[in-house]
């Protein structure tokens, strides 16, 4: 493994429960981290109780954590920069980002989303934000993660994604810890894809569980939404082993599985018969499958790539389809040979 220089400079940007949670994990290995938090308030706050009690409270923050919301000093003069905002301000972040960077900076995005207007992945909207990145230098993390337990410590797996492997190896050599085993892969689409999609098929699930229905609902959504991952995995050019991996089962069952997944939360609310509008009205946090619907429902008619869970959530989200008979009609679909339709 490439051991990594602890003088190496490291900004994060983005001080989300995620952003947080990764930017801890790198101080507290030994790293000086120059840390974006959009809230001025929370910066100054966090400076001086050690907590980020909007996103991840509870957690004692390590001492090496530079907290500031001058974005320059964040990303100016940095061997690797880690971008961990919601997908819909990663153009608006990316772009205030670019007169900034030096050449040869590493980005890494751990954000999972796909966007709204242009249907691209996270790293796709940074390329065009950051024409002078070297393509061999932009890297993806993904995988079963929840920040809460990343920040406890707790045994977890993650992907990191790059087009060329030494700084795959130079990425996973930064993160890993004892807790964080890190992974490499090639196949940068096929990780985006597995962690944005599997938000949608989350609401999914939750759905499934605020109507009262059982494990056996569950793991059938599991398996199909697996399934319309891959279809779309294919028809975008990645590697079908990906979605067996830590970024497409593993965090597929995580968040269908997690009563902490905000994205199943918001499912089984809606399961429940709560409005959609009244529900983001009182989240502070990003449950990233709402928006990812809506481009993954576009997504998939512009490829002609058939992903029915996909769109019964669309519908149920954008169209007032009941969550009731989005079951119905997806159970009495047209019956299908299981390996014909993969
Ligand atoms: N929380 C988790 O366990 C995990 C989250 N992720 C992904 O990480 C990404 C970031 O999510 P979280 O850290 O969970 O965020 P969060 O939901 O905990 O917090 C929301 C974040 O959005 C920021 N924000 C709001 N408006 C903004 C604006 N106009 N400009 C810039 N920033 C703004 C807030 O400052 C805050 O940092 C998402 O794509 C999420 O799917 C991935 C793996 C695990
Ligand atoms: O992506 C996540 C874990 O891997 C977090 O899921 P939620 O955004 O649904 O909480």
């Amino acid at each position: 493994m490439v051991q990594p220089f602890l003088d190496m400079r490291i900004g994060v940007v983005g001080g989300g429960s995620w952003g947080t949670a990764l930017a801890h994990l790198l101080a507290d290995k030994g790293y000086t981290v120059d840390w974006w938090i959009y809230e001025p308030d929370l910066a100054q706050r966090i400076r001086e109780t050690r907590e980020n009690d909007l996103f991840l409270p509870g957690v004692v923050l390590s001492q090496r954590l530079m907290p500031t919301n001058e974005l320059q000093k964040a990303v100016a003069g940095k061997d690797l920069v880690l971008v961990v905002v919601p997908s819909h301000v990663m153009r608006t972040v990316t772009s205030e980002m670019a007169p900034h960077l030096q050449n040869g900076t590493i980005i890494v995005s751990a954000s999972k989303g796909i966007e709204n207007s242009t249907l691209l992945t996270m790293s796709g909207v940074i390329r065009d934000c950051l024409p002078n990145l070297d393509e061999d230098r932009l890297a993806v993390l993904s995988g079963p993660s929840f920040a809460r337990e990343v920040a406890l410590g707790m045994p977890t797996v993650v992907s990191v994604a790059a087009r060329e492997p030494d700084c795959a190896q130079k990425v996973q050599a930064v993160f890993a810890t004892p807790a964080f085993r890190v992974y490499t892969n090639d196949d940068l689409v096929g990780v985006e894809l597995g962690g944005a999609v599997k938000n949608v098929i989350a609401i999914a699930a939750g759905m499934v569980d605020g109507l009262g229905l059982g494990l056996n609902t569950r793991a059938a959504l599991i398996t199909r939404g697996l399934t319309e991952i891959r279809r779309l995995g294919r028809a975008m050019g990645a590697n079908p082993r990906t979605f067996t991996g830590s970024a497409g089962v593993g965090d597929l069952v995580l968040t269908c599985t997690g009563d902490v997944s905000r994205n199943h939360t918001i499912g089984k609310k809606i399961g429940q018969g709560m409005q959609l509008a009244d529900l983001l009205q009182e989240m502070r946090m990003v449950a990233e499958g709402v928006k990812t619907a809506r481009s993954v429902y576009n997504l998939s008619l512009r490829l002609g790539v058939e992903m029915p869970i996909s769109h019964a959530v669309y519908r149920i989200l954008y169209e007032q389809l009941a969550p009731k008979e989005a079951v119905y009609q997806l159970m009495t679909r047209d019956l299908k040979n299981e390996l014909d339709e993969d």
